[in-house]
């Protein structure tokens, strides 16, 4: 069997999928929230349907029975598909975890130990984690990280340009994230291209609530937006992304704001939400479309900053093959993708109009064929990442159907 349950845990939610790594079917996926709160709700669905049902939800804990009673009402029963192991996303490795790893009480506590370099995730993740194991006691549980992908940066790339020693002291250095989406994306893109991943050079856009870019060597990560947390690099949907440091200790000297109170700032009220209200993409883009001038503006400093990007790794890859958008926003997002690309055409990069605008799903190329650089949008899978790579160590001799 080659049944894989994926969890993605937040502090008061997490998100699962029932996957078969073999066929890459996904057999249930669900969402469990507003666990602590007064009332709570999960959210089932497989292929014959859906259910919605709100509860109060005390833990964690709780929510896995909430999960399991899920499964048991709509289906399919996991006793029909047993998964053989549980994968759980987590986003920081700090510079002890490079590999998909079996959970032991040592991993849990390397993971506390670098959970002060991820203050929103790992603590959660760690609370998912101990939870499905009191769910599911008789399987492995395996995890895998966000920064696991980025082992392969050059120092150059990860290194902050302060004191050295204060720095390697305090593990002060740029990790990158979302790694799981960049490297499932370079590979599907090199997939649907048929051409060697070996021979590509590629700038990999992941654009959701969290957003980061990713320069691509040969399948290697060689540069990428994110730092020492998720809060460097692009504008995001409540992040602030790259900024002057000095802005915060101006802040603190004007408003006494704390740590803390900068700390929410910077990743829960800023980004597009913090320039217009809007911290969804959909509602930003109506609104700049009605000529709101706070969106009109939020989508003008969105869109800025992804070009400066875009021509960094440019100039960072020396030749770039493929440019790709993917997450929410790439996947969906035309303007944005229009405007990130616009002018470009000397760089050889042009876009095909209406392949761009075609609301079409799945892998495509959306630049002319005229076009130097090949532009896709190629939709992400971490899950399906998480699973494959779950089941890699857990059964090692398992075929995937995506290698
Ligand atoms: N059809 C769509 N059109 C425009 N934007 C979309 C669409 N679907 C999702 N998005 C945007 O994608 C973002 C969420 O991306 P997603 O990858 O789902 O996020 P997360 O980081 O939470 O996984 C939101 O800003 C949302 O508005
Ligand atoms: C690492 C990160 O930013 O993750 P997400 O996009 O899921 O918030
Ligand atoms: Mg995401």
């Amino acid at each position: 069997m080659s049944v894989v349950l994926v969890v993605n845990s937040g502090s008061s939610s997490f998100k699962y999928q029932l996957i078969d790594v073999e066929t890459e079917q996904v057999h249930a996926s669900g969402l469990i929230e507003r666990i602590g709160q007064d009332m709570g709700a999960v959210v089932h669905s497989n292929a014959d349907g859906k259910i919605v049902r709100e509860l109060p939800i005390t833990d964690h804990t709780h929510g896995f029975t909430v999960m399991q009673e899920a499964f048991a009402t709509l289906g399919p029963s996991l006793e029909l598909f047993p998964p053989v192991a549980v994968g759980h996303r987590v986003v920081h490795g700090g510079k002890r975890f490079f590999e998909p790893t079996l959970v032991t009480e040592l991993v849990k506590i390397n993971i506390a130990d670098i959970a002060e370099l991820a203050p929103l995730h790992n603590p959660a993740h760690l609370q998912g984690i101990s939870a499905a194991e009191l769910a599911f006691p008789s399987i492995p549980h395996v995890v895998v990280f966000d920064t696991a992908f980025h082992r392969t940066l050059p120092e150059a790339a990860w290194r902050y340009a302060i004191d050295r020693e204060l720095a390697d002291r305090h593990r002060l250095r740029r990790y990158g994230f979302h790694g799981t989406s960049h490297k499932f994306v370079s590979e599907a893109t090199a997939a649907f291209l048929g051409r060697p991943l070996a021979e590509l050079n590629q700038i990999v856009l992941h654009l959701g609530n969290g957003a980061s870019a990713c320069a691509i060597r040969g399948g290697e990560s060689v540069e990428t937006s994110m730092g020492l947390t998720p809060l460097e690099g692009l504008v995001m949907g409540t992040r602030s992304g790259d900024l002057d440091p000095a802005v915060l200790f101006q802040l603190h000297r004007k408003t006494h704001m704390t740590v803390p109170e900068l700390d929410d700032l910077l990743n829960r009220r800023s980004g597009i939400l913090g320039l217009s209200g809007d911290g969804d993409m959909r509602e930003l883009i109506a609104h700049a479309e009605e000529g709101v001038p706070a969106a009109v503006s939020a989508l003008d400093v969105y869109v800025h900053r992804l070009r400066a990007y875009i021509g960094a790794y440019y100039a960072q890859l020396g030749l770039v093959d493929t440019i790709v958008f993917t997450a929410g926003v790439g996947e969906n997002t035309p303007l944005v993708r229009e405007r990130a690309l616009a002018g470009l055409d000397r760089l050889g990069i042009v876009l095909d109009p209406e392949r761009n605008a075609s609301p079409e799903r799945g892998a495509r190329v959306i630049s002319a064929d005229d076009s130097e650089v090949t532009v896709l949008v190629v939709p992400t899978n971490e899950e399906l990442e998480i699973a494959r790579q779950t089941l890699s160590i857990v059964d090692p001799g398992a075929t995937t159907a995506g290698g």
